[in-house]
């Protein structure tokens, strides 16, 4: 040892820089691992089952989790080590919690319920801002997170929610009548349709920009639709390999990634450029018009008079034009609750939220808005299209409230909002997609202090990881979990997003009382439970059965022979951050028009 000191001291004078960098991560990283292994041994960890015993050292069980479906692992694990297991992730000890009692605890409030971890979600920090402030998904439930949840949760109230519901339908129609065009030959990719309308629609109603998306056939390289796909490779790359963010050019496709970042932030950028421009050009405008009354009474300097004039004219330009110059929206109006401006409001009221994270809340409303709406509803398509049987039982529905389109009829009268509660069976379909399939396939938690789990105590910064595909697919929860049964759905109240399948109450057919105990027991929450629960959700509901209505009402829909069938969409299912159909294949249908038939 002490002979290979001198060698070893040698080597570090001579290294360049990125060599010394390396060494010292690689050494940051042993002593991690070391003292984490002691660390493990004090709690109750070692009794915990699972693939902890086959782990690697340093990478852990991270090998088996770099598959695409990811989620399929943790699936099977929990069907075999049950409702608790350990795994490790990279050199982190993880509980990974699917038991229905536990997760009740864990997402709840007060006593037991753990907060996110940070370390999980960091690399979206940085796609969302170069800084890496954190957001309202990855920040810790401190003041800054509850100031900006507050602030736009109005945004997300039904009240605010309805007075967006012509805008969603206007781009729903548009994109129906596109499909019409195409004729039923054409093999369309629902997902790409579908996300085309969720960004357009999150562009539009959160932040008052058109994204135009529905409307284009081929969108340009940079768009925003074809960035944000290489910004989830990066993040994903980045949660299994922390190094890769530090050196990135020495990774494949690790510039590109980096690259994707930038063009995605620069994109959000501008819709906070836009949204205080007006503030700015306000504050020029009285400034100026100060200036020029100075002038006028007297005061001796000349150019200040001229300086008025300039930012005069200027100012009440772009604010009273709203949008002059292609640039300015002018300061939100009383009533203008929408999630721009009230990330404005919560800016002025909170001086500590500095723009870069503001920054970085446009950048994950705008992700979350879109790309989870997008699946949710290719998803529920899929299954539509795929299970024999479904479509007629959907087209009975639409039938009898009017919204049908059939052959040799006037047209069906057009959707209102009332009408989306009224659909008891396809919104069970829409549930039961969402159980078989969640987009937010896996989420994590990490306790600040000693907690139990289940009958576990284990040290603070275990990772706890609550699978939602494993929660809501394994055998130990549902009944026969394979099946795509809408009907397991149709006595559950039509509002309920939180539900414990395995309640004395459900096994006894009382489903109104078994939906209420989910402070019980979960075995479904597809927008997550608790205080941290999805705050977009009524967006999403409404988007998603708009979506789904006009779809149905105007078409019937076939999977086109090219997907291979069930098993073949199913087989490239992919856990890209959110669950989607890998590649560049999709989701692709005929939609053969029913007026026509
Ligand atoms: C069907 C569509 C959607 C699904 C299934 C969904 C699901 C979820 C889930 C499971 C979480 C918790 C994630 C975690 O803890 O890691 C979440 C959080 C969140 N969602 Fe959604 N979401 C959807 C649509 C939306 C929309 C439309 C928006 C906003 C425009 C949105 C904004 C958010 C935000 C900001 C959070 C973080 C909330 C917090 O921690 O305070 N989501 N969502």
């Amino acid at each position: 040892m002490a002979s290979a000191m001198p060698q070893v001291l040698s080597f570090l004078g001579q290294a360049s820089l990125p060599e010394l960098a390396i060494v010292t991560a690689i050494a940051g990283l042993l002593i991690a691992v070391l003292l984490n292994m002691r660390r493990g041994n004090k709690y109750d960890l070692d009794k915990v089952p699972g693939p902890w015993r086959k782990a690697l050292p340093l990478v852990g069980n991270v090998l088996d989790c770099l598959r695409p479906d990811f989620h399929r692992v943790l699936l099977k694990w929990a069907d075999e080590y049950g409702g608790i297991y350990r795994m490790k992730f990279l050199w982190h000890d993880t509980l990974i919690v699917t038991d229905p009692q536990a997760l009740a605890v864990i997402m709840g409030r007060g006593e037991g319920a753990i907060d996110k971890a940070a370390i999980a979600y960091a690399p979206i920090n940085r796609m969302c801002d170069p800084h890496g402030n954190a957001n309202l998904l990855t920040s810790a439930a401190n003041d800054s997170w509850k100031a900006v949840r507050k602030a736009v949760a109005v945004s997300f109230s039904i009240q605010h929610i309805k007075k967006k519901f012509p805008l969603v339908l206007g781009r729903v129609n548009q994109l129906v009548g596109r499909i019409a065009a195409q004729g039923p030959a054409a093999s369309i990719d629902v997902d790409q349709a579908a996300l085309r309308v969720t960004l357009d629609v999150i562009g539009l109603a959160g932040f008052g920009h058109d994204y135009d998306c529905v409307s284009q056939d081929v969108p340009a390289y940079d768009h925003l639709i074809r960035v944000l796909p290489r910004c989830f490779t990066e993040v994903m790359l980045r949660i299994a390999n922390p190094l890769r963010p530090l050196f990135p050019t020495m990774f494949k496709y690790g510039p590109k990634g980096s690259a994707a970042f930038g063009a995605f932030q620069r994109e959000m950028a501008k819709l906070l450029d836009n949204l205080q421009v007006g503030w700015w050009a306000g504050v020029v405008g009285w400034g100026g018009g100060l200036g020029w009354w100075a002038g006028g009474v007297g005061w001796p300097v000349d150019w200040w008079r001229w300086a008025g004039v300039v930012g005069w004219v200027v100012g009440w330009g772009w604010w009273a034009g709203g949008g002059g110059l292609g640039v300015a929206r002018g300061p939100p109006a009383e009533d203008d609750t929408d999630i721009g401006s009230q990330l404005v409001r919560v800016m002025n009221t909170h001086p500590e939220l500095s723009r870069d994270r503001i920054l970085s809340e446009i950048g994950i409303l705008f992700v979350e808005g879109f790309e989870t709406t997008g699946h949710t509803t290719s998803w529920t398509l899929f299954n539509i299209a795929s299970v024999p049987g479904v479509q007629a039982k959907i087209a009975e529905e639409l039938d009898c409230l009017g919204l049908l389109a059939k052959p040799g009829c006037p047209p069906p009268r057009e959707l209102e909002w009332e009408d989306l509660k009224q659909l008891p069976y396809l919104t069970a379909c829409a549930k039961e997609a969402m159980r078989m399939l969640p987009v937010v396939s896996v989420m994590g938690r990490e306790p600040t202090k000693v907690t139990r789990v289940g009958p576990y105590t284990i040290p603070a910064g275990t990772i706890v990881g609550t699978p939602l595909f494993a929660i809501q697919n394994t055998i130990h929860n549902w009944d026969k979990p394979e099946l795509f049964n809408p009907e397991r759905w149709l006595d559950v109240p039509i509002e309920t997003y939180v539900y414990n399948s395995r309640d004395a109450a459900a096994a006894t057919g009382d489903m109104a009382a078994a939906a209420s105990s989910s402070k019980r027991g979960i075995t479904f929450m597809p927008f997550s439970e608790g205080p941290r629960n999805c705050v977009g959700q009524s967006l999403a509901k409404m988007e998603v059965m708009t979506l789904l209505v006009k779809l149905c009402a105007n078409f019937t829909i076939e999977l086109t022979p090219e997907m291979g069938g069930r098993e073949g969409v199913r087989s490239r299912e992919s856990t890209h951050l959110t669950l989607q159909s890998a590649g560049t294949h999709g989701i692709r249908c005929h939609l053969l028009p029913r007026a026509r038939a």
